[in-house]
């Protein structure tokens, strides 16, 4: 089973869970915040959580990551690609002006996830300056919303399966800042992925300097540097403990079985960091459209 971020149906999230699993190869539950989704899957409820980390225009989802690294210790075992499509969503008969045409100008709110609105924040600016622009907990309540409230000149932003879901309409489609949109997500949960193979694999770490000193960072860069291991990621995220010490979280293109990987990681223990193994996953690239 597979648990899907946000509630309700239609999010970025149950999309692209769609995408990996396919229609027939789970089956989805919804959560309302990111919290329970990682809790179904702690308390057995949910076999996997479907964990949003990283978007095109508005990079890291801080606060997954701090979930995985910090409140949880289920380990990574898959990651996608997929485009995150933003339509603004109405009901159109409620914003035609004189013309037939639709006006924007008779929207007063529009309602998004965070993370969606900031991909829009050129369209917002251009077209809905005058609007109340609201955040709530994903992009499918924001349409739910508009669906529950006719007549407030509401409108979301959020996908086209949503609009279908709520029998709203697309007011404008695609009206992300660029077009080249894609949420890098997780699956995260007790058991190795066995619905679908692939050939690439990446292993993520999360790293713990001793104490800061000059070069410490560099010396455990220098690990993977001389054995031409390429990391595709590194980002610090606060211990939480006390301001200015971070945990470094290390993407890695290679398995932890690869020969040379093992050694690195006993380099950086060697120097007295900690290190705590996130995942060894296989990675499935998007083979649909581009943008
Ligand atoms: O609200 C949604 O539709 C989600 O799936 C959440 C989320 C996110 O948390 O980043 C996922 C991808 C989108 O690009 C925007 C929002």
């Amino acid at each position: 089973m597979i648990s899907v971020a946000l509630l309700p149906e239609g999010t970025v999230s149950d999309e692209a869970a769609r995408y990996l699993c396919g229609n027939d190869g789970a089956v989805r539950v919804y959560r309302k915040l990111i919290s329970d989704v990682f809790l179904s899957t702690v308390n057995g409820d949910t076999d996997y959580s479907v964990i949003p980390i990283e978007n095109t225009i508005e990079g890291s989802v801080s606060m997954h990551l701090d979930w995985l690294i910090h409140e949880v210790d289920l380990p990574i075992q898959a990651e996608w690609i997929y485009p995150s499509i933003q339509n603004l969503i109405g009901r159109s008969s409620e914003c035609r002006g004189d013309n037939g045409e639709i006006d924007f100008g008779r929207i007063v709110r529009v309602m998004s996830h965070p993370v969606a609105m900031a991909q829009c924040q050129e369209f917002l600016r251009a077209n809905l300056p005058h609007a109340d622009w609201k955040n709530v907990s994903s992009t499918a309540e924001a349409v739910r919303i508009v669906q529950e409230n006719p007549g407030m000149g509401l409108a979301a932003i959020g996908t086209s399966i949503a609009a279908e879901h709520f029998g709203l309409d697309v007011l404008a489609p695609g009206v992300t800042d660029h077009s080249n949109n894609f949420t890098r997500f997780l699956l995260v949960g007790k058991e190795p992925f066995r619905l679908k193979e692939s050939p690439v694999r990446k292993t993520t770490i999360l790293v713990t300097l001793p104490e800061d000193y000059p070069g410490a960072l560099h010396q455990v860069l220098s690990a993977f540097a001389w054995r031409r291991i390429n990391l595709s990621r590194i980002e610090s995220r606060p211990t939480k403990k006390q301001l200015g010490t971070y945990h470094f979280y290390i993407e890695i293109e290679m398995a932890l079985d690869t020969v040379l990987l093992p050694a690195a990681l006993e380099e950086i223990k060697a120097i007295g960091c900690g290190v705590r193994i996130l995942g060894s996953y296989p990675l499935f690239a998007y083979e649909g459209r581009q943008g």
